[in-house]
């Protein structure tokens, strides 16, 4: 397995400019995921790594070695992607064993190989048939057992479950976490899938622009996103935001309302700011305190309930276990959390912390 290091990586296609210069260091080991809108850069940062596209400026190194000149096949890294690139010819064992006959591995070691991969992917009962004759799951499943036979100093996914459905995904999610437990293979994985870049990763690479917003663990990045961006993309149902002027002990929102929330930085009195809050973060209260929001629409999933409500005026999402809900009125009293809220200045960056007091001051 390998480090993999990434240096002020710039891409560009004649003026277009993909890649705004991205630093990353990723641990032997690591399994890091990419998410960001469509767009953003994540599967040209993969693929550059993979040698698929040349690098326009900047440096990638895999185990301290400069690697941006070399052959897609002399970087020892496997891709697994969404389309499973199976060869339709082939049985499910020969697509497993193709890269190790290509590399005149001996038959025995090959096929040892591929029954310890099969074992581990539950493939064993289709090692005969051919890709035509498995469902999406199973492709997958073999797409990646390819990758893992070859025993690579790192894994490439990009979006490799984004066609199976919903359930399969979540099975599918659940063997990528613990096949990287069981082979501590370097991972580096795209996706647009917020739920799975939470579940999967040491770490979550936020990307937007071609520029990386905020690197840290799954709940680093929703329990203090670093700005608007990454606030706002990760976590579903979405953060509120609403915006204001800062004042001394907080903010006073469009319509004139106020919302306390202690000392606010003297740099920013008077500044337009954005206070964010989780829907899971806004109280309602049964007894009526609070701030009087109109009940507009009410969003029953099943595990909990989303709510979407109008507090002076502006739109307030929450979301709630308590099925009490469903018999509300139109008029329902809230409160916002005061330790949960976000503070975001005039460029849209994070002030202080919320849940480390410490970091705020
Ligand atoms: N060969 C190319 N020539 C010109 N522009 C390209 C080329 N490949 C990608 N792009 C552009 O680069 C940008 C980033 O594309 P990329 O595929 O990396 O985004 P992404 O974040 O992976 O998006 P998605 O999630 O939709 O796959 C896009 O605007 C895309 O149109």
């Amino acid at each position: 397995m390998a480090s993999i290091s990434i240096k002020n990586l710039k891409k560009a296609y004649g003026t277009f400019s993909v890649l705004h210069g991205v630093d990353l260091d990723i641990a032997d080991g690591e399994f890091v995921v990419l998410v960001g809108p469509s767009g953003c850069g994540k599967s040209t940062l993969l693929r550059m790594i993979a040698g698929l596209e040349g690098v326009t400026e900047g440096e990638i190194q895999i185990d301290g070695a400069r690697v941006n000149d070399r052959h897609p096949k002399d970087r020892d890294i496997a891709m697994v992607f969404q389309s499973y690139a199976l060869y339709p010819h082939m049985t499910v064992a020969e697509n497993m064993s193709y890269s190790l006959r290509l590399r005149k591995v001996a038959k025995d070691v090959a096929a040892r190989a591929v029954t310890a991969a099969s074992q581990k992917l539950g493939l064993e009962p289709f090692l005969a048939r051919r890709p035509k004759a498995l469902s999406g799951g199973q492709r997958q499943r073999v797409a990646m057992g390819r990758a893992i036979v070859r025993q690579p100093k790192a894994f490439l996914f990009d979006e490799p479950l984004s066609n199976l459905d919903a359930r399969l995904r979540e099975q599918m999610r659940a063997e990528i976490k613990k096949m990287h437990a069981d082979l501590k293979a370097t991972s580096i994985y795209v996706t647009h899938d917020q739920i799975e870049a939470m579940t999967l990763a040491d770490r979550i690479v936020a990307m937007h622009g071609g520029v990386v917003q905020q690197v840290g663990s799954p709940l680093d990045l929703y329990d203090r996103p670093a700005n608007l961006f990454v606030a706002g993309f990760i976590g579903s149902p979405g953060m509120n935001f609403l915006e204001g002027r800062a004042e001394k002990d907080g903010i006073r929102l469009r319509d004139e309302s106020f919302m306390a929330m202690g000392d606010v930085p003297e740099h920013l009195l008077g500044q337009q700011v954005t206070l964010g809050i989780r829907p899971e973060h806004v109280v309602l209260d049964a007894h009526g305190q609070g701030m009087p929001a109109h009940l507009d629409l009410v969003e029953p999933t099943g595990f909990g309930i989303i709510l979407h409500l109008t507090l002076n005026g502006l739109p307030l999402k929450v979301f709630t276990l308590d099925r009490a809900v469903l018999q509300a009125g139109p008029m329902v009293a809230v409160t916002l959390a005061q330790e949960h809220l976000h503070l975001f200045g005039p460029d849209g960056s994070r002030i202080g912390g919320t849940s480390d007091p410490a970091a705020a001051a």
